[in-house]
Formats: structure tokens, sequence, C-alpha cells
């Protein structure tokens, strides 16, 4: 952000992460947090992330608990967004105009503890080029990114802020607020022919983004879920729990989005693509104009992509991260179209 502004904007440039975990796990503790059992570090892809500091062994153990005051709501609750696709700009900006920049000592602890900058390897296609954008081919991502972009931009002009800080903190909030849905009395409730309620759907959610369990990595077999404790009492806590047991040192994980993003949501809101992501079939066949329906309707065959992405590779010295991005959201949809067809 601004350089005139305490926090992220006066932050080393040349590090992703400027380490201050010590002072965030120092005010956690200061604030009854429960985040004994857990170590921040780095995982195998050189990603920070949550570790195991004792075995958990079974599943539904608590592994962390966080007050929910020391969470940041990111919009007015009487004004929660109407869905998940809410303009994404309109939460990067409730994030910089009620947190950032304001960063009096409450929350100045965890505003340090975030990316000081946009990380290259994982930005996300509202950032790129139209030229770029156009090369992910797949119309409902296409459109996702473009529409963001033009939020950002439109929001920004209106707003009066600096472009480059509302980039930076419609980043931060996509790639680590959790949504969190809000109870509705007009929410659609759905009854089956005996009149028996099958499923009440909440349509409104609640950005927020939750210190420390915001550095849990996304895995497409989890072995944790976020959950909220005692939410209807006073003091209510956002948790980690577990969903198997845990052996001590291992990478705690979760699945983004409600653990049911397929690779477009990924990109779109985290930056990255998850080899392997079952959810991608079911996108496929479910199908849809904002689909491409066959691998054949693709501008290239998977080969071709894998051979890009390979030259790339070995190619170090070319860095060209969001090439890299594009070419794996590529590779992981054309080896998810079904082969019987
Ligand atoms: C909520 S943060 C997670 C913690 C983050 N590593 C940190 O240090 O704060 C989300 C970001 O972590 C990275 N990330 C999380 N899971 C990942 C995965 N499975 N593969 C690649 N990057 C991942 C992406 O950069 C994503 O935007």
């Amino acid at each position: 952000f601004s350089s005139q502004a305490k926090g992220f904007g006066t932050q080393k440039k040349t590090a992703s992460y400027t380490v201050t975990e010590e002072a965030l796990t120092n005010f956690l503790k200061s604030k009854k947090a429960n985040i004994q059992n857990v170590d921040i570090g780095i995982d195998s892809n050189g990603q920070r992330g949550l570790f195991a500091a004792k075995t958990f062994g079974k599943s539904d153990a608590l592994i962390c608990k966080i007050p929910s005051d020391i969470a940041l709501a990111l919009l007015d609750p009487q004004k929660v967004a109407s869905s998940d696709e809410g303009n994404v700009a309109e939460y990067g900006h409730s994030f910089y105009r009620q947190y950032y920049t304001k960063p009096d000592d409450w929350w100045k602890d965890y505003l340090q503890s975030l990316p000081s900058r946009i990380i290259e390897t994982s930005t996300t296609p509202n950032l790129w080029s139209d030229s770029e954008i156009d090369l992910l081919e797949f119309p409902r991502l296409v459109q996702q990114a473009k529409k963001r972009r033009d939020q950002i931009e439109e929001l920004a002009r209106k707003e009066n802020i600096p472009l480059d800080d509302l980039k930076l903190a419609t980043w931060l909030v996509t790639s680590r607020a959790f949504l969190i849905p809000i109870a509705d009395d007009n929410q659609e409730t759905v009854y089956d022919d005996r009149g028996q309620v099958i499923t009440k759907t909440a349509t409104r959610v609640l950005p927020v983004m939750v210190p420390f369990i915001d550095i849990a990595n996304h895995s497409s077999n989890p072995n944790a879920k976020l959950t909220l404790l005692d939410p209807e009492k006073d003091e209510a806590f956002f948790c980690l729990t577990s969903t198997r047991p845990i052996p001590k040192g291992t990478e705690i994980t979760i699945g983004y989005g409600s653990g049911v993003a397929s690779s477009v949501e990924l990109l779109l809101n985290y930056g990255f693509v998850a080899p392997g992501n079952q959810l991608d079939r079911f996108m496929l066949k479910k199908g849809g104009d904002d689909c491409l329906a066959l691998a054949s309707d693709w501008t290239t065959s998977l080969e071709d992509d894998q051979t890009m992405l390979k030259l790339l590779n070995e190619n170090p010295e070319e860095r060209n991260d969001v090439l890299r991005q594009i070419l794996s959201f590529r590779i992981q949809l054309k080896e998810s179209y079904s082969t019987e067809e």
C-alpha cells in the first residue's frame, strides 16, 4: 500500500513475508487464542504454512482456536453480499478503508504478518493483461477475471484511491478471507414431497479475515477444516478441527472455498492450480455455456501445453509466472475431460 502508511507499505520489498510471526503469535496469545499445538513453517513448495506441533490422534480434534473479536469482518453484516460472487473490489476496499488505513495497535501485528506485496507466483488473473487472460480460454474464467479487473479499476476511480493499493487489498482479501454464511430470514427453503426441509440455502456471506488460520494452505485432500465454535455466545471462536488423524510435524491443510473449489475458483481467488483437483471433472461433466465441453474445443492439445510448460521449466531464467499459471490451468482442465468420450 501507499508508502506513507504504516504496516505493509513500509516493509522490505525484497521479502514476500515480513518475518513478524513472533509478534503475531504474541498478540494472539495475549488475546487468549489457543495456538500452542501449531507451528508456522515452510512447506515443500516453499510456502509458509501451519504444521502440527503434536499428534492429533482422531478426527474432530481441536487444533487451534482464535477468538472471533480479533477477526476482521470486511463488510457491515447488515450489508453482506447476496452470494460469494459479490463485487470483490468492494471487499478489498472494505479491508483498505476499515483496517489498513487505520493500522492502530489492535491490528498492527496481524497486518504486518501479511504479504507486503503481491506474490508473483500467485497473482490472480484479474491482475493480468487482456491477452494473458484470453489465453486461459475457459469462458467462465475469462469473463470473471475481466469483470473483476474492471470492478477494481472503476472503484479505485470512484473512491479516488491508488489503483495499486486496491489491487493489493483485493488480492489479499480474495486469497485470504473466509466467506462465512450468514443466517438469513429470507433464505430459500426447499421441501421434499413429504414437506420435510431438505436444503436451506444460505444466500448471504460475510467475508472475514481470521489471523493465524489464514496461514493454512489448501489441499485437495485436506486434513482439517474451519469450524465456528459457540457462534450464539458472546465469546465465539474460529477453530481448525482435524478431519482425520494428523501425525506431529505434518502440514495442516484445508479445502479452500468451502472445499468445493474447481480450478476456476482456485485460480480466480487464490492464484494457483492444484494438480489432480477432482472437482474439475464434475464441473466439466455438468457443462453449460460457460464451459468448454470437449478437450478438442481448446486451440491447443494437452501435449502442446505440456511441451510448453516443460520448456518453460527447463529455462528457469525465463521467469514467466503468468504463463506457468496459464499452462498449469489448461493442462489440469484438459486432463479432467472424461476419457470415455
Ligand atoms: C490463505 S493464504 C495461505 C498461506 C500463505 N502460504 C501464507 O504464507 O500466508 C493463500 C495463498 O497461499 C498459497 N497457497 C495455498 N495453498 C496452496 C497450494 N496448494 N498450492 C500453491 N499455493 C498455495 C497461494 O499463494 C494462496 O494465494
